[in-house]
């Protein structure tokens, strides 16, 4: 009988969800176990048909897996290693999940695993948490990074780089200390940048609330990201600490000299810094990383009255025209209309384009 591919998780939340999910999709002979402290989301992982067996500790039945994927909080991967290593099979490919990389590959060196570990980090993720938030999607892509130890078989770097291809995520080896630089200045700074800036306009609001009750596209897409797990961002910060220090470092003398010009009105150095700063910032725009858009929405101006939306579903409905999601934008953030709707294909977002702007209804595809 062939062998059947067994993926063990230790950790079910946003992004173990979403690699189980992946995995269920276009690996849907392979048996996926797990374990989470929070026994509801293996539980809901079970009755998705994600998971086929749900598990109440770190036991035996983890000895069957092919690959083990550690992805509870980080400040748990210690505990959670030295209960796994009893059941652990020579065989089973470990890795793990973790937005830092040199504290895992320490912890595994000193539990004498690294025969066996291949650090993964996709990069891709939410300001949310949890199974009920995970999608496969997430990983479609998206860069994951693999930072294989010194040891580790190369047949097994390999095997691990055609898995994350087949989850439609884009593998990427280098060493865990290049990992945790370049992770610092694209991913932990700018959250830390954003808590920051978040936590200044809440000081420096004044008791109306207006700076919050107007703050626009602007504010909220440099912000989003301020929402996110204060427990992940407080490990991130603590486990990063130098490279994050080193980069916060060059930020402060780069914010420094932007304040230097600006109190000097130095025109021409002003313009220079939003200049490069938008030049190199196009430059990323094709560059291949993060979910392919597969989201058919278009946005459209409505006035401000009881049936309004009837009208417009009236509309589409009369032409054949399904609607996936319909909703109300509450601010008008990019001077798009107020009612988002979203189809199941693309040739209905264009017929639907051109039906509602026949009927007078100005559209924004987006
Ligand atoms: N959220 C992101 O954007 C993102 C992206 C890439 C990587 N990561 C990394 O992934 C890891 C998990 O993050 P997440 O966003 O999936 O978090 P999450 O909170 O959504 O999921 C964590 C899961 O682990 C479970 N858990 C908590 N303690 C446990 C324990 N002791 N044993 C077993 N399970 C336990 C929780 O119940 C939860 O279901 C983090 O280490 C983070 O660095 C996060
Ligand atoms: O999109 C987001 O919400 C994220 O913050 C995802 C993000 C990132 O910084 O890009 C956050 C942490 C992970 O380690 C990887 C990805």
């Amino acid at each position: 009988m062939e062998h059947q591919i067994t993926c063990g998780f230790i950790g079910l939340g946003l992004i173990g969800g979403s690699i189980a999910r992946a995995l269920r999709q276009y690996h849907p002979d392979y048996r996926l176990i797990g374990y989470d402290v929070n026994r509801e989301a293996t539980a809901l992982a079970v009755s998705e048909g994600i998971l086929d067996l749900e598990l109440s500790s770190i036991s035996s039945e983890f000895s069957s897996c092919d690959y083990i994927f550690l992805c509870a909080p980080v400040s748990f991967n210690d505990e959670n290693l030295l209960a796994l290593k009893a059941y652990l099979s020579k065989d089973c490919l470990l890795t793990d999940v973790g937005s830092v990389k040199s504290d895992i590959h320490r912890h595994i060196k000193e539990l004498s695993l690294e025969d066996q570990f291949i650090g993964g980090h996709p990069m891709a993720g939410s300001e949310r948490t949890g199974f009920a938030n995970s999608k496969a999607l997430l990983l479609q892509n998206a860069y994951y990074i693999l930072t294989p130890t010194a040891s580790v078989r190369k047949e097994w770097v390999e095997k691990y780089r055609e898995l994350v291809t087949s989850l439609k995520a884009i593998p990427l080896v280098i060493t865990c200390e290049k990992h945790d630089y370049i992770t610092a200045a694209i991913s932990h700074l700018p959250h830390v940048i954003a808590a920051s800036l978040v936590n200044l306009v809440k000081e420096e609001d004044g008791s109306e609330g207006l700076m919050k009750m107007i703050a626009a596209g602007g504010f909220k897409d440099i912000t989003r990201i301020a929402s996110s797990s204060s427990d992940m961002w407080q490990q991130i910060c603590l486990t990063n600490r130098n490279n994050i220090l080193t980069l916060l470092d060059h930020y402060m003398e780069a914010l420094s000299a932007i304040r230097t010009e600006i109190s000097a009105a130095d025109g021409e150095r002003i313009y220079d810094f939003f200049r490069s700063a938008r030049e190199y910032r196009d430059s990323f725009i094709n560059a291949s990383s993060g979910p392919i858009k597969t989201s058919y929405t278009l946005s459209i101006d409505i006035a401000d009255r009881t049936g309004s939306i009837a009208n417009v579903a009236a509309i589409l409905a009369d032409h054949n025209i399904s609607i996936k999601n319909i909703g109300i934008l509450h601010n008008r953030e990019q001077q798009e209309g107020a009612l988002n709707i979203e189809f199941y294909a693309e040739e209905s977002i264009e017929k639907a384009a051109a039906i509602l702007s026949e009927s007078g209804y100005p559209i924004h595809e987006k």
